[in-house]
């Protein structure tokens, strides 16, 4: 078997670690939600999702300061939910632009891409993080700027991880056969999700978290092991 054409990388515990996301991101996004919406509720894209959340919450009374509680809730519970991504998102692009935040990105993660990338590999992300989020997480990593290293972005917005769909319209979007696209993910739902779609899967498990053994997806423990996985599959 030739290897593939191009790789789809989850983010949170596969290209970066899930203490980063957990204790430095969502943290940073309860902290300023509530200053953020006071100051920037007009603007049409805060309106919309603070109306998008309400809809999806089957709420539509509900007034700003309690769709702002709504998301907080969803921030606790980790709902990825598009409304509560976009507008984090839009936080994160302060903190990081302020230099209060900078992306985790694993060293082996990063030397991979450049390595695969050199290599004529096309490489994607999808992430429940929004498209922006990703975008600066990648832009202004610890391991530098890596978003010239990657052709495309996926979210939400193309439909939730655990959804074969999902990884079907990625294929359809990517115009290539789901055999040619490798995903690389920590969680075994979104792994068997996309190898429900017909694309190739490797297990990313770093020791951060308990991943369940058992579910017949190729694991590595880094990127720097999964490259000859990557090279040879
Ligand atoms: C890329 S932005 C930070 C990650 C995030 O918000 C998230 O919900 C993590 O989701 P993932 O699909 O990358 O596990
Ligand atoms: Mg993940």
């Amino acid at each position: 078997m030739s290897g593939p054409v191009a790789i789809v990388t989850d983010v949170e515990g596969t290209t970066s670690s899930v203490a980063f996301v957990r204790d430095v991101l969502f943290p940073f996004a309860r902290k300023h939600l509530a200053e953020y919406v006071a100051l920037h509720g007009q603007q049409s894209t805060v309106r919309q999702c603070l109306s998008d959340a309400r809809t999806l919450a089957g709420e539509p009374g509900l007034d700003d300061v309690g769709t702002v509680a709504l998301l907080q809730r969803w921030l606790r519970e980790d709902r990825k939910a598009t409304p509560l991504k976009t507008l984090q998102g839009l936080i994160w692009a302060e903190g990081y632009s302020r230099g209060e935040l900078k992306g985790h990105v694993y060293a082996d993660a990063a030397r991979e891409l450049r390595a695969w990338h050199g290599r004529g590999l096309r490489l994607y992300v999808y992430s429940s993080g929004s498209v922006a989020a990703q975008k600066l997480l990648f832009g202004y990593s610890i391991e530098g700027d890596l978003t010239p290293l990657l052709s495309g972005h996926f979210d939400t917005t193309t439909g939730p991880k655990l959804e074969a769909a999902s990884y079907t319209k990625i294929a359809q979007a990517l115009a290539l056969s789901p055999g040619d696209i490798l995903f690389l993910s920590d969680s075994v739902a979104e792994l068997d999700a996309a190898r429900q779609a017909g694309l190739r899967t490797a297990c990313l498990d770093r020791g951060e978290v308990a991943v369940p053994q058992g579910h017949g997806h190729p694991t590595f423990p880094d990127f720097t092991s999964l490259d000859s996985f990557v090279c040879v599959s």
